[in-house]
């Protein structure tokens, strides 16, 4: 969002990163803000700090997150003197969150660089830490008078925000009590992602689709956000998340809004999220009774995925050996609103699946009227449009066509708008579009209070119903397999199944 639109160079800028010895670090915050420095975007001056209780050097701790640039950034390092010179920016502070006293250090760092810099900066405190150490954090930050000045000061704070609809609340009130409520960024990286945003500009910037957007056109939606790594060194974190927290109330929630929002009349920050609120307030609350009815739950065992043995979850590093944390979540939400009336919304996620996808499905009705024979084709469900989010970036709206031939013989083919062939540019990361909206105050991308206590509304029935009704079949999947046999059955009761998309070259030569 803010790359084109409004771009301005940034004031001089000190970025501390809680959580700098963790894995979000490592993996996505210094890659992304490597990227937006090379891409000319960060601040002329600019600090970056690490905390953490590690005992790192700074010298040790930039060649931690030179690992996580050769492993996970769009631009590794090209050894031709850039990293040494965006490396020389960044710093490693050990402090413990719980200890009022280190946070002394950080007005110094502040101050010094004010001093070096000769003008007053901008903060940026970016808490990359779970979600039980946020209120403590702000808590002592508070005592910072920089980061009371709420021009100059914001507070990034990562999802899930909070651990339930209760905390969440709480985590609300004390961070508005402490702050501005211009100073707080929830964010939530899914709505940094190009094909995320694409979404907006396929149904807003285009007349076509919105006339049979809606309950008469469209049989159903799905939303598959499919990994196929397990919790790796996380499980310390997850034991206290699960599938459930860690992606459906957030990521997948987001995509849900996407899909089902009304038509923003601006592209204002409040416009859309309040679009947004909208759809997660008409959401239909799931009885605890029913939760069986509407969710299922799985958790991975054991088991062989491309020659190799993976561990359980029960096995896993900080994992308790009777866990009943799930890995695996599929949904079936109903959105109760004039547009979506009776429409399912059917959401699935897990650890360890088949394949790496995030594919958002909007499966239109059939035709009202066939009047080719049977024997035409074997499916009247054809049209279909298949947003891929990633690895795939693309969509393709499958249609019927006639083969070439002497018979009427139909098969359903795909348009495909493929980012790879359309645009020569390599994307940007979501975090660096979020890092660089934060940089610039721009919260659009970013979640409103409110939007994040109705989405713990939605969740904390199924969450409580899963806590007091310990699962009695896990592990219920194997690695490498769509999930437990209950998530089929979820979607295949009502005729209908999960869709998954071969890459697009494949598709079309049948
Ligand atoms: N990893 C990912 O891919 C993603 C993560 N997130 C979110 O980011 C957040 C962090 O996740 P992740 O990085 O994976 O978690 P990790 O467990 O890898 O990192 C946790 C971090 O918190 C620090 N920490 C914990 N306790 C303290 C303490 N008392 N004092 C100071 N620092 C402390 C740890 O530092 P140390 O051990 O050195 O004390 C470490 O740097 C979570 O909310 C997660 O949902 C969001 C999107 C993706
Ligand atoms: O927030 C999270 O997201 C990642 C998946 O992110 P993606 O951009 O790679 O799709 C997930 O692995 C992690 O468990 C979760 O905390």
């Amino acid at each position: 969002m803010s790359k084109n639109n409004n771009y301005k160079k940034l004031g001089p800028t000190v970025i501390f990163i809680f959580g700098g010895s963790g894995d979000l670090n490592q993996r996505k915050l210094t890659p992304a803000l490597y990227n937006l420095w090379l891409d000319g975007l960060m601040p002329e001056q600019f600090s970056i700090t690490g905390t953490g209780r590690t005992d790192y050097s700074d010298e040790k701790f930039r060649e931690h997150l030179l690992q996580g640039i050769n492993e996970f950034s769009r631009r590794k390092d090209e050894k031709n003197g850039s990293w040494e010179e965006f490396a020389s920016h960044i710093s490693y502070l050990r402090m413990d969150v719980d200890k009022p006293e280190d946070y002394n250090a950080m007005a110094g760092i502040i101050s010094d660089h004010e001093a070096a810099w000769g003008v007053s900066a901008n903060v940026l405190f970016y808490l990359a830490v779970a979600p039980q150490l946020v209120p403590e954090i702000a808590t002592n930050l508070n005592k910072l008078k920089k980061a009371k000045d709420k021009d100059k000061a914001r507070i990034v704070v990562e999802k899930p925000f909070g651990h339930d609809l209760k905390s969440a609340q709480e985590l609300n009130k004390l961070l508005t009590n402490l702050f501005d409520e211009s100073q707080i960024y929830r964010i939530d990286h899914y709505l940094g992602k190009e094909t995320v945003q694409n979404i907006l500009a396929l149904r807003f910037a285009n007349a076509l689709f919105e006339p049979i957007w809606n309950r008469h056109y469209i049989d159903h939606v799905q939303i598959t956000a499919a990994e196929t790594v397990g919790v790796e060194d996380r499980g310390g974190y997850y034991e206290r998340s699960g599938a459930l927290r860690d992606m459906v109330q957030n990521h997948i929630l987001q995509l849900l809004c996407m899909v089902a929002m009304e038509a923003p009349v601006s592209f204002e920050a409040d416009e859309i999220r309040n679009k947004k609120s909208d759809v997660l307030n008409a959401i239909r609350k799931i009885k605890k009774e029913e939760v069986q009815k509407y969710a299922v739950r799985g958790q991975y065992s054991s088991g062989w995925i491309e020659g190799k043995k993976e561990k359980g979850y029960r096995e896993e590093k900080g994992v308790d050996p009777d866990s009943s944390v799930e890995t695996f979540a599929a949904v079936k939400f109903y959105i109760d609103n004039w547009r979506w009336q009776g429409v399912p919304f059917y959401v699935r996620t897990g650890k360890y699946l088949k394949e790496k996808t995030t594919l958002i499905t909007i499966q239109f009705k059939e035709a009202p009227k066939y009047a080719f024979p049977p024997e035409a084709s074997e499916t009247w469900r054809a049209n279909r449009l298949s947003i891929s989010i990633q690895p795939e970036e693309d969509i393709r709206l499958l249609f019927q066509a006639k083969r070439p031939g002497q018979t009427m013989s139909l098969n359903p083919v795909n348009m495909v708008f493929s980012y790879a062939d359309s645009y020569n540019a390599p994307q940007p990361e979501a975090y660096e579009t979020l890092l660089l909206d934060a940089m610039m105050g721009n919260p659009t991308q970013f979640m409103r209070g409110d939007q994040v206590e109705v989405a713990w509304e939605v969740i904390d029935p199924i969450l409580d119903t899963w806590e007091n009704r310990p699962p009695v079949d896990f592990p219920n999947y194997a690695p490498g397999s769509w999930g437990p046999e209950d998530a089929e059955a979820l979607i295949a009761r009502e005729g209908r199944n999960w869709i998954t998309l071969p890459p697009a070259k494949k598709e079309n030569g049948n």
